[in-house]
């Protein structure tokens, strides 16, 4: 099940707080995507992601849910991804709050469905950034080992670098892409169009589009074309 990642090159996350009608869902799910990351950084809830998963059911790509908070966790989805941050002394975002849903989810969890991402953030600007209390501002060099730390002493699966709500250093993005050998490199942050696109699936394994879906709708789903 967790292979289905692989071939991945263009997701778009949806986030439960955010209105998005049925004709603008259909459209993104429709759209050649190869999967709906479900997903935010705040105000997400089991009622709104229970009601977007159901919604993003009608269609028959991948679903996943990509775990920020214990309240939001419903079953259903194809896979759990679930984040640690690779760039915060703060240990509650690397294990924290992690050892707690294993404490309390006990023997209910689907152990092949969960994913581990590890996530370097880097624009200090956004939610996520605050919230974990990243150490935002690293040279390319130093991203690069914190990929290298997730993929080669940690095993991740996935190295997530995350420029939510910008337009990242697509050169950072290709020397993390460079130093590490196992892991799929997700990156996600700004792309708006075809040609921000292009430009991140050039340095990448995979793309998330996120804010695009709820700003210009026409201009995300040329995004789908950029790595098609
Ligand atoms: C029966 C059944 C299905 C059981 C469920 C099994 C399961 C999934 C069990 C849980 C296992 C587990 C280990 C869970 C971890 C729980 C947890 C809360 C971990 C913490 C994750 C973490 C580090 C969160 C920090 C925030 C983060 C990195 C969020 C990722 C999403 C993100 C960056 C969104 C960006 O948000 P956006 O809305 O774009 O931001 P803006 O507001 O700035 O636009
Ligand atoms: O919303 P944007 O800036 O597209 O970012 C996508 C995703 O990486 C957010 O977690
Ligand atoms: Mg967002």
């Amino acid at each position: 099940m967790k292979q289905m990642i692989k071939p991945w090159r263009h997701v778009f996350k949806l986030d439960p707080d955010r209105e998005i009608d049925d004709h603008a869902l259909e459209a993104v799910c429709m759209s050649g995507t190869d999967a709906i990351m479900v997903g935010g950084s705040s105000g997400v809830t089991f009622e709104n992601t229970v009601d977007l998963m159901s919604r993003v059911r009608r269609f028959e790509l991948p679903c996943v849910l990509e775990v920020s908070n214990l309240e939001m966790i419903v079953p259903g989805f194809d896979l759990y991804m679930i984040p640690m941050v690779m760039n915060t002394a703060d240990s509650e975002w690397i294990t924290g709050q992690h050892q707690r849903a294993v404490e309390e989810y006990g023997y209910m969890i689907p152990w092949d469905l969960l994913v581990p991402e590890g996530y370097i953030i880097l624009n200090p600007d956004s939610t996520v950034a605050r919230l974990t209390g990243a150490k935002t501002g690293l040279e390319a060099a130093e991203a690069a080992a914190y990929a290298q730390v997730a993929d080669k002493l940690m095993s991740l699966p996935v190295i997530y670098v995350e420029y939510s709500g910008t337009f990242g250093d697509m050169d950072t993005v290709k020397k993390i892409h460079q130093s590490i050998q196992s892991a799929k490199l997700f990156y996600g942050g700004g792309i708006h169009d075809e040609e921000t696109a292009a430009k991140a699936a050039a340095v990448c394994d995979t793309i998330v589009v996120g804010n695009a879906v709820y700003e210009n709708l026409e201009q995300a789903l040329l995004t789908v074309k950029a790595v098609k």
